[in-house]
């Protein structure tokens, strides 16, 4: 699904990301550890194509096609789609508006995915306009269910959410990965086919990992991907010895 090769990323002057290889196969969901600074986001944004984040070097490949240098736009609807950490307020531009938007032409029943989202008493107001840290969240959820990607990137969709609203997060990021498409088998029963979703996700606290599934995780340090192994194992860890004894034990 995502393959990335020796990727080398400048923001401004300074090297961000330093020969970064990384798999994520479809189907499968990836956890991105790593220190405040270590260029997780950068990551998140020069695969999403965001300007300002210079690929000096290596190849990022979803799909089999080479996205290195493609528009956002078309990566969007190649299947990438992304969760903000802080996304910008647009205003002029109803959240109900932005949703029809990222559904590209695609029917959605806007009311009644905000209403799983306990998002519909906002829906009408301009995209991120005065929420809360927890709204903000659920109003990109209800974004990327419009869009249903192949691939999402997740950038700490827990941060900013009190516990109780996680497990709404969980049960929407598990049903946007998990989503089954009915299909005509030959002898006319009608069967569920999965079709094979990915994920990166960002997180520090780990409390999302209670409620979705991780294949794997990966440790970001200092611009370099150090460490893959299991997601828990690698929180452990970092919450007994910090990030430095976890990286010295993957060198
Ligand atoms: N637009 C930018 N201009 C200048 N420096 C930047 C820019 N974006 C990121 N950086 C720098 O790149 C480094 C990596 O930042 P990034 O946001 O990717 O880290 P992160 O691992 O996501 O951090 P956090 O966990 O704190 O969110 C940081 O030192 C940051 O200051």
């Amino acid at each position: 699904m995502l393959i990335i090769e020796d990727l080398k990323v400048e923001v401004g002057d300074t090297e961000i990301l330093q020969n970064v290889n990384l798999h994520v196969p479809p189907g499968e969901t990836h956890i991105l550890f790593g220190p405040n600074g270590s260029g997780k986001t950068s990551l998140m944004m020069t695969i999403m194509g965001f300007s300002g984040y210079k690929v000096t070097g290596g190849k990022i490949t979803f799909k089999g096609e080479d996205v290195t240098y493609m528009p956002i736009h078309e990566r969007a609807r190649l299947g990438i789609g992304v969760l903000f950490q802080r996304p910008p307020t647009i205003n002029g531009l109803s959240t109900r508006r932005m949703v029809e938007i990222c559904a590209g032409g695609k029917k959605v029943d806007v009311d009644a995915l905000s209403r799983t989202l306990r998002f519909d008493s906002f829906i009408e107001r301009d995209v991120n306009h005065n929420l809360s840290g927890g709204e903000i969240k659920r109003s990109e959820l209800l974004q990327l269910s419009a869009q249903q990607p192949d691939l999402l990137l997740l950038d700490e969709p827990e941060s900013g959410v009190d516990l109780e609203s996680i497990a709404l997060l969980g049960d929407s990021i598990n049903s946007l990965l998990n989503r089954g498409i009915k299909r005509q088998s030959p002898c006319h029963t009608t069967i569920m086919e999965r079709t094979p979703k990915s994920a990166l996700v960002i997180t520090h606290t780990g409390h999302i990992l209670d409620y979705i599934t991780a294949d794997k995780g990966q440790v970001l340090y200092k611009g370099k991907l150090r460490c893959s192994r299991n997601a828990r194992e690698i929180l452990k860890w970092i919450r007994e010895y910090g990030y430095e004894e976890c990286v010295e034990c993957s060198a």
